[in-house]
């Protein structure tokens, strides 16, 4: 899965013919910076034939650390 973000920009491949494109339209996970060390990891998921993006903890988190993954 690739993950593109800029400022105007923010686009996940999950195939070659079908991206999440938050552009436009998204949901709180679009608050969610780039760390190099992160402390949530994205999977994809396939729920009742739909392909599902999901954000989980990678490591135990702090209350009022802020959510990061790799971007990359
Ligand atoms: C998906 S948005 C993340 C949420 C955004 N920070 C906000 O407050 O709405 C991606 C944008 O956040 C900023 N960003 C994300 N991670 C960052 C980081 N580690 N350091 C500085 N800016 C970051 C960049 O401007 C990037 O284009």
């Amino acid at each position: 899965m690739k993950y593109r973000g800029d400022q105007n920009f923010y686009m996940c491949e999950i195939r070659k013919d079908f991206t999440i494109d938050a552009t436009f339209k998204g949901n709180s996970s679009r608050f969610l910076n780039h760390s190099c060390d992160p402390n949530c990891k994205l999977e994809k998921w396939q729920v009742d034939g739909e392909t599902r993006v999901g954000v989980f903890a990678a490591r135990s988190i702090n209350i009022g650390e802020p959510l990061t993954y790799d971007y990359r």
